[in-house]
């Protein structure tokens, strides 16, 4: 079974749509674009389309390749002052001059959809999260839209990024899985993914999950975006080879990609509903 994120997405953005019009809120989210990679210029073009078909006004704030911690920390303070905006988010990667962590630390938790910022990784990591990080929690949805508990599963996530990995593992904890995280260090790598119910791959580079590494009839979830020899996109995992042998499993393109700008609307819908029942001050 393909677990198709494109059709899961438009769905949920329908019903957030919907949701946003009965509400009378008009929630807004903020981007903060440096440099000039054209992938992530797509990205938040992306998320600026969503914002628009759903009902979310939304700003760009654009710096040079050039900028500094101390340009990127101006700019996020002034979105944390402005009572007009109800999410920020600062595209990853940021160029190498810039200190992420700062930057990251600088955002008003209560306005960060992306779910990065440390306060909310450990209300995340402590069972009560207040925004969850997209990517993890898009995941956790389109299972949830196809049914399939993590409820005593064996999960191995490949990959501990703070992006996704970790993350990964606290959501899949918390919904009682089994989680083992794995990454670039770990011995005998294909052992312990071949016992995953549940495998995500998380690990950004093309066609690293081959069929020897997935037991028959898992669920795999596939959360690269690699770009290819050809400029084509593509996953973590060789889909041809795999595909056979999962229960279940996401394609790249239409799969977790727009599950992630789908949780992106919510937690900023999230944001603005929490701020106007005075939830979060
Ligand atoms: N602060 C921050 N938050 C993020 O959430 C974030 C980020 N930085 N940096 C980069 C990654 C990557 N990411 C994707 C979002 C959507 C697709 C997506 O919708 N992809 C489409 C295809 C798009 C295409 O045509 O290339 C798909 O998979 O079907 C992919 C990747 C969000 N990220």
């Amino acid at each position: 079974m393909i677990l198709d994120g494109k059709k899961t997405s438009e769905k949920r953005l329908s019903l957030l749509s919907e949701k946003i019009g009965e509400s009378g809120l008009y929630p807004r989210l903020a981007t903060v674009l440096v440099g000039q990679d054209p992938a992530s210029q797509l990205y938040v073009r992306m998320k600026h389309q969503a914002c628009e078909r759903v009902g979310i006004g939304s700003i760009g704030i654009e710096l040079e390749a050039v900028a500094t911690t101390q340009d990127v920390l101006d700019a996020v303070h002034r979105l944390n002052a402005d009572s007009m905006i109800s999410g920020i988010l600062v595209q990853l990667p940021l160029p190498s001059q810039i200190d992420t962590h700062a930057v990251i630390n600088a955002v008003d938790p209560a306005k960060d959809v992306d779910g990065f910022h440390p306060m909310n990784l450990g209300r995340l990591f402590s069972g009560s999260p207040l925004f969850s990080p997209c990517t993890p929690l898009g995941v956790m949805t389109l299972l949830s839209e196809y049914g399939i508990d993590p409820t005593g599963k064996n999960v191995v996530v490949i990959g501990r990024s703070i992006e996704v990995g970790r993350p990964m593992a606290a959501l899949m904890t918390n919904a009682n899985a089994t989680v083992t995280i794995t990454h670039s260090k770990t011995v005998d790598l294909s052992s312990i993914t071949r016992k995953a119910d549940i495998l995500v791959a998380a690990v950004g580079r093309a066609h690293f999950v081959t069929e020897d590494m997935v037991g028959e009839g898992a669920v795999v979830i596939d959360v690269g975006t690699n770009y290819g020899e050809d400029g084509k996109l593509c996953g973590d995992v060789d889909f041809a080879a795999v595909e056979p042998i999962a229960q279940a499993i996401t394609p790249v393109p239409g799969g977790v990609g727009p599950m992630t700008i789908a949780t992106l609307m919510e937690n900023t819908y999230r944001a603005e509903y929490l701020r106007s029942c005075g939830s979060l001050v």
